[in-house]
């Protein structure tokens, strides 16, 4: 996994955020996973967490995900990592797997957008409207005459969206750190052409059952869609497993990756 057989066996994971968030929101799983002797990386798309650019001029998926395409083209010759990605960071895992296919020994999918590509994603599952308010804030960095160039969930519904399940101060936490996603990296989700090398890679996909934002049956369409090769129900976790249920997603990830090992 880490050196392939080569000088380097360590078990490297790489996290990918979903909208809004950055590499802050794995702080609890880095942390299990350090001190647990793995290797753990976790990278702020571009402007997300503390990347300093206004994510208002995220023009599209490849400047967005360029944080990421950096870390996986400077890894060492042979070193492979297992790439995991939370909610709409999977797009960015599945485009990572498609560049940089041979340095990705895993692709792990956690309540997260899993498309094949070179398939038509089904409308529903690209439909952010939940419920019957309108739950999102839009941003229009080039004028309220032109679409919208951010997206951020309003306050007040994230407690039950995003984190209903987590404990409180860690949506304290991201009340301070969450920034408006750039809406126009995400318009090539699923625009991927078909890639048969990348879909030699083992795909695991991690399902939250208490999720109120990606709910269980858009859950299973895609999985239904893309089968992966491991599946997991994390029974308590709300959207954000890594809050609300970071040991169980641990130890979901360790089992995964021990498939690896045989
Ligand atoms: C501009 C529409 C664009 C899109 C935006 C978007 N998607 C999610 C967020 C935003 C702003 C979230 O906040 C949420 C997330 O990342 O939470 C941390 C999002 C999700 N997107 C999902 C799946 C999914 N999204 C899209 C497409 C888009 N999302 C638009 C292009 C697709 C496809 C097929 O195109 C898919 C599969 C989930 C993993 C989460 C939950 C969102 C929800 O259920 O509404």
């Amino acid at each position: 996994m880490g050196g392939d057989g080569g000088a380097d066996p360590v078990i490297h994971f790489v996290f990918v955020h979903g909208a809004s968030h950055g590499a802050w929101c794995w702080y609890k799983l880095t942390t299990l996973l350090d001190a647990a002797g793995f290797k753990s990386s976790s990278v702020d798309l571009t402007g997300a967490g503390i990347n300093l650019t206004d994510s208002n001029t995220v023009m599209d998926s490849d400047q967005y995900n360029r944080p990421l395409f950096t870390l996986l083209s400077d890894l060492p010759p042979h070193h492979k990592v297992i790439l995991v990605g939370h909610s709409i960071g999977g797009g960015s895992v599945t485009e990572a797997l498609c560049k940089f296919t041979d340095k990705i020994s895993m692709a792990i999918y956690l309540a997260a957008a899993m498309v094949q590509p070179g398939s038509i994603p089904s409308p529903n599952l690209s439909n952010m409207h939940v419920g019957e308010e309108e739950i999102w804030e839009y941003t229009y960095g080039e004028g309220t005459d032109k679409p919208p160039t951010g997206v951020l969930m309003k306050q007040e519904f994230r407690r039950h969206y995003y984190y209903s399940e987590s404990p409180l101060e860690d949506v304290t936490l991201s009340s301070k750190l969450l920034r408006p996603a750039p809406v126009r990296a995400f318009q090539d989700l699923g625009k991927l052409p078909p890639n048969p090398e990348a879909e030699k890679v083992p795909r695991v996909y991690n399902k939250t059952a208490k999720d109120n934002l990606f709910d269980s049956v858009r859950q299973d369409l895609l999985v239904e869609n893309w089968p992966p090769s491991q599946l997991y129900v994390l029974e308590e976790s709300d959207h954000s497993a890594f809050f609300s249920v970071p040991t169980t997603l641990f130890a979901y990830l360790l089992r995964a990756v021990s498939f690896l090992q045989r």
